[in-house]
C-alpha cells in the first residue's frame, strides 16, 4: 500500500526534494495534496507531473488565477482555510510541513487531530506551541517525526533506546557562513554574504538563520520538545563539515551519531518510511573522501542569537513565540536591508525584555503573542 502524502510548502526547498524523494520512490509514495504561498506557475508544472486530488494556494487572488488556469477538476483551496482543509483530506495519511514560520502552526495541529503522521520540516510549530503540540500527539496517538537533518538524526540514535536513559543531546552546526569572520566586520555584513551558506541549499529564512546562529538556537527548542530532555542537557557543537548530523550521550557516556551527506533527501524520505528504510538515492559517505570531522564550541558573544533562545527556553511559556515571532520579522527586514545583522539580536532582546511570558493555554493564546511581537518590533525598526 503506497503511502499518501500532503506537502506544505511544495515550491520550497524542502518540499521540491520531498518530490524528488516521492518521484524517485513512486512505488511507496504517491502525492494526494500541495500547498504553496503565491508561486503558481511551478504549482501548476507540479498538478500535471504529480497529480495530486487537491492544491491550496494562500493567495486568494493567485489561487482564482490558478483555478481560472488550470484544466484539470482537481480541487484549489485558498487561505488558511484552504491548508486547514488540505492538512486534513481524508485521502492523506502523511502531513509533510515544509512551508516556513510560525504561519504552519496551525495546519500542524490539525493535522494531528485529523490523524495524519506528521513529517515535521517547519519547527516554527514546536518553537511556538511546542507543549499543546506535543500534547495533542499524544492525545491523538500520532507520531511526530522530524524532517529537521539534526533531530532526524536525533530520532534515529534513540530508535530502540530508553529516552530516560539520554544524558545529553548534542546538536551540530555548522557555524554558517560567518563562522571565521570577526566580530567588527559582521556588523556591516549584507545578505548577500549572510546567504552563502557553507553546506546547504536551502531557502532564505533558514540560511539567514544559521549565518546568525538562531538555527540552532530555534532547534534547541525543537528538540526540547520533541525529546523531552532538559534543557541544561541540550548542548550545540560546531562542525563545520555537517557529516556528523547530531549525537547523543547516554548516562553510561556511550555516544551515538548519525552521519551522511548533507542532503535533505534522506532525512525526508525517513520520515517517510519510518519505522522502516528502503534504498536511499543520495550518494553514500564516503569518509576517506571527506578527510578531518572538526568541532569548537559556538562563540556566544558573536552570536548572541543562540543565547536568546536559550534564556528563552528558561523564561518558558511565551517568550520562544516572542523569540521567533521577532526573529520572522527581522530576518525580513535584514534581507530587505533596512536594518544591519546585529539589529537581529538587538531587537529580539528588545522583545523579549517587555514581554511577560505566561503559560499558554490554547494556540489563541500563541497566535495573540505571535501577532503582538510582530507588531511591536515593526513599530521599533
Ligand atoms: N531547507 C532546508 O534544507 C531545511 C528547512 N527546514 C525548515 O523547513 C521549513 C521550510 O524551509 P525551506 O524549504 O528552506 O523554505 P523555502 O523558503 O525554500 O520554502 C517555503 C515554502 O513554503 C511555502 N509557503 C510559505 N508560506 C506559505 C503559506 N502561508 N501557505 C502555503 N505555503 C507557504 C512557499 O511557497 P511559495 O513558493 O509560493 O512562496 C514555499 O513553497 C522551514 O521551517 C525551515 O526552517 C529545516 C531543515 C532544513
Ligand atoms: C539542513 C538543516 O537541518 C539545517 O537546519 C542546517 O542544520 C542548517 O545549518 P546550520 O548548522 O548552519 O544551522
Ligand atoms: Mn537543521
Amino acid at each position: 500500500m503506497k503511502k499518501r502524502v500532503v506537502i506544505l510548502g511544495s515550491t520550497g526547498s524542502i518540499g521540491k526534494q520531498a518530490l524528488k524523494v516521492v518521484e524517485s520512490n513512486s512505488e511507496s509514495f504517491e502525492v494526494v495534496g500541495l500547498a504553496v504561498m503565491t508561486s503558481i506557475n511551478e504549482l501548476e508544472k507540479q498538478i500535471l507531473k504529480y497529480k495530486p486530488k487537491a492544491v491550496a494556494v494562500y493567495d486568494a487572488s493567485k489561487a482564482k488565477e490558478l483555478k481560472d488556469r488550470i484544466k484539470t477538476d482537481i480541487k484549489v483551496l485558498s487561505g488558511m482555510e484552504g491548508l486547514l482543509e488540505l492538512s486534513a483530506m481524508e485521502e492523506a495519511n502523511i502531513l509533510l510541513n515544509s512551508v516556513v514560520g510560525s504561519i504552519g502552526l496551525q495546519p500542524t495541529l490539525t493535522a494531528i487531530r485529523a490523524g495524519k503522521t506528521i513529517a515535521l520540516a517547519n519547527k516554527e510549530t514546536l518553537v511556538v506551541a511546542g507543549r499543546i503540540i506535543m500534547e495533542e500527539a499524544k492525545r491523538y496517538g500520532v507520531d511526530i517525526i522530524p524532517v529537521d537533518s539534526e533531530h532526524s538524526a536525533i530520532f534515529q540514535c534513540l530508535k530502540g533506546e530508553n529516552v530516560k536513559e539520554i544524558a545529553k543531546i548534542i546538536l551540530t552546526a555548522s557555524g554558517g557562513p560567518f563562522k571565521d569572520w570577526s566580530k567588527e566586520n559582521l556588523k556591516n555584513v549584507k545578505p548577500k554574504d549572510a546567504l552563502k551558506h557553507p553546506n546547504w541549499e536551502m531557502g532564505k529564512k533558514i540560511t539567514i538563520d544559521s549565518s546568525t546562529l538562531m538555527n540552532k538556537g530555534l532547534e534547541v527548542i525543537e528538540a526540547k520538545w520533541l525529546f523531552d530532555v532538559d534543557m541544561d542537557n541540550i548542548k550545540v557543537l560546531v562542525h563545520p563539515q555537517s557529516i556528523i548530523h547530531s549525537m547523543v550521550e547516554f548516562i553510561d557516556h556511550s555516544v551515538m551519531a548519525q552521519l551522511g551527506v548533507p542532503d535533505m533527501m534522506l532525512p525526508i524520505q525517513y520520515a517517510f518510511t519510518h519505522p522502516d528504510r528502503i534504498e536511499g538515492r543520495i550518494p553514500q559517505l564516503k569518509l576517506h573522501e571527506v578527510g578531518q570531522l572538526t568541532f569548537q564550541q559556538p562563540d556566544l558573544e558573536k552570536f548572541p542569537c543562540l543565547s536568546l533562545a536559550y534564556k528563552a527556553l528558561e523564561a518558558g511559556g511565551t517568550m520562544p513565540c516572542v523569540v521567533n515571532g521577532a526573529n520572522e520579522v527581522l530576518v525580513e527586514a535584514f534581507l530587505q536591508e533596512s536594518i544591519g545583522f546585529y539589529d537581529i539580536p538587538r531587537y529580539i532582546e528588545g522583545a523579549m525584555m517587555v514581554h511577560k511570558p505566561y503559560d499558554y493555554r490554547t494556540i489563541e493564546d500563541v497566535l495573540e503573542v505571535d501577532k503582538w511581537v510582530r507588531n511591536w518590533v515593526k513599530s521599533q525598526i
